[in-house]
């Protein structure tokens, strides 16, 4: 028999968390870490233990027992708690206390975790800086679509390439409303407040459907893509609002479904100029493109490298468990490289000093096929003041649809779907028709997705 000389490794401390917010992903987060527990630990190479937990209300039932947590009443304080190695922050907001909360952990020198992409759009590189100045990690998995572990994947999996482009489905909400129409032709405001009773929508959920949540997503993921510093106000952003029952019928019957699609591309615009493309906007997907089929919640992202090609990272995109899944990754993260400190400078994959300004790259000279919806008034000579329009600012017109009857308060549809063109010909197009008595509404333009 041999003896083993080897020493059993000493039981690492565990790893303290407080969790600040209890909603959708909080609740998630708890559930999954006392499900997990054993594997998690295993894992992570030591326990995860809960110490402190705050939200608005303390007594709302929540269907957890918080019994076995220290419950502060102001969140900010937890940074403070000697108790607590990491701050978890699950409220939302850009600013307010979910911000001095950050501060206040990074101050504190401890390890920051949120899904707050809002507050990363707007705050996260002066957050990262901070965070690297107290040599602390600072992880936002799950504020970019969800259970999908994209940033990790861009930032570790993709980190050999020069990314082209990055695109894809960012917001669950949007997502689950444009298929649910499609799929059932029920109405948008019946479905929007279907997806909030299954927790998918922000508090506010305008910013989803206006796509301003899609474009914190997309400006965070431009940020680790490209190496550019995060620049939310530049993200061309159209959202789902304005979209008709009928727009969607007819994307149908030409071959299309609708989806709300983030991009980001370097784009050297027509001068030359290098610079940064970011637009959220709704666009026709042909229905034998991948992202034609991805349905309800589901996320699907792009990435395009130099050497790896083309990268599809799909999932659900919003929702407790998947959400949670992203938390608790982060947090298995921070306590794998609690003994090394690797982790502490890689939130945006390299540290926010060498994030490179990005200028803003124009939209007018990219060629694409449009599809322009008018609502105009039922009389003679309208559809000749609209082709007149297209003709004189150099759009070609690949079909031309006229519904009919009145669809919309007495208007009628007209839509249409151009060969290639520059953007800048379509809005010209529109310019000149712009104040004709003929429109009884501003015309809807979306982009038809390319390959
Ligand atoms: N839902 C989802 O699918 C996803 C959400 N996210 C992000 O995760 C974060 C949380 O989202 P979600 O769980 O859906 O939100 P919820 O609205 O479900 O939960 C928010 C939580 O924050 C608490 N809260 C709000 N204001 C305060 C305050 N001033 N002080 C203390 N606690 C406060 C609320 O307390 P109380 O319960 O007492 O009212 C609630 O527990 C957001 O940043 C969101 O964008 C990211 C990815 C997916
Ligand atoms: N409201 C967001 C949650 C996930 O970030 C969505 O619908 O995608």
């Amino acid at each position: 028999m041999v003896e083993t000389t080897q020493a059993a490794s000493p039981a690492k401390q565990p790893l303290r968390i407080a969790l600040a917010g209890l909603g959708t992903v909080g609740v998630g987060v708890i559930k999954l870490i006392e499900a997990n527990a054993g594997l998690i630990a295993r894992r992570a190479g030591r326990p995860i233990m809960i110490t402190a937990v705050s939200a608005r209300s303390r007594g709302r039932d929540r269907g957890i027992d918080l019994a076995s947590y220290a419950w502060e009443d102001d969140m900010t304080a937890l940074a403070a708690r000697p108790d607590v190695d990491v701050v978890v922050e699950l409220v939302g907001g850009s600013d307010g206390p979910a911000l001095v909360l950050a501060r206040n952990a990074i101050a504190q020198g401890k390890a920051l975790i949120t899904a707050n992409k809002a507050m990363i759009a707007h705050h996260g590189m002066a957050l990262a800086q901070a965070a690297e100045q107290k040599g602390v990690a600072i992880r936002f998995e799950a504020a970019v679509a969800g259970g999908i572990p994209v940033i990790k994947g861009l930032r570790e999996g993709a980190a050999a390439n020069r990314v082209e482009r990055i695109f894809g489905i960012l917001n669950g909400t949007c997502n689950y409303i444009l298929s649910t129409m499609e799929d059932t032709g029920r109405d948008f405001a019946e479905v929007l407040a279907e997806a909030q009773a299954k927790g998918y929508a922000e508090a506010d959920p305008t910013f989803d459907i206006e796509g301003i949540d899609a474009a914190h997503k997309l400006s965070i993921l431009s940020a680790i893509a490209f190496g550019a510093k995060i620049d939310f106000a530049s993200v061309d952003t159209q959202g789902i609002s304005r979209i008709l029952a009928a727009d969607i019928a007819q994307a149908d019957a030409l071959g299309y479904c609708i989806r709300l699609i983030g991009t980001a591309e370097a784009d050297a615009g027509p001068d030359g100029t290098p610079g940064l493309f970011q637009r959220v906007a709704p666009h026709l997907v042909p229905v034998d493109n991948l992202l034609a089929h991805v349905d309800g919640p589901t996320n699907a992202v792009v990435v395009e490298g130099n050497f790896s090609g083309r990268l599809l990272f799909q999932g659900a995109g919003a929702g407790d468990g998947p959400t949670a899944s992203a938390v608790v990754a982060d947090i298995i993260d921070i306590a794998r490289g609690m003994d090394t400190g690797f982790e502490a400078d890689m939130a945006f994959s390299i540290p926010v000093d060498g994030l490179e300004a990005m200028a803003p790259a124009p939209s007018g000279h990219r060629i694409g096929r449009s599809y322009i919806r008018f609502l105009v008034a039922d009389r003679p000579g309208v559809l000749a003041e609209i082709t007149a329009a297209m003709r004189d600012a150099g759009v070609s017109i690949e079909s031309l649809i006229q519904k009919g009857q009145a669809t919309q308060g007495g208007a009628v549809l007209v839509a249409i779907v151009t060969h290639e063109v520059a953007e800048a010909a379509v809005t010209e197009a529109l310019r000149l028709l712009d104040g004709s008595p003929s429109l009884v509404a501003q015309p809807l333009v979306m982009q038809i997705l390319g390959n």
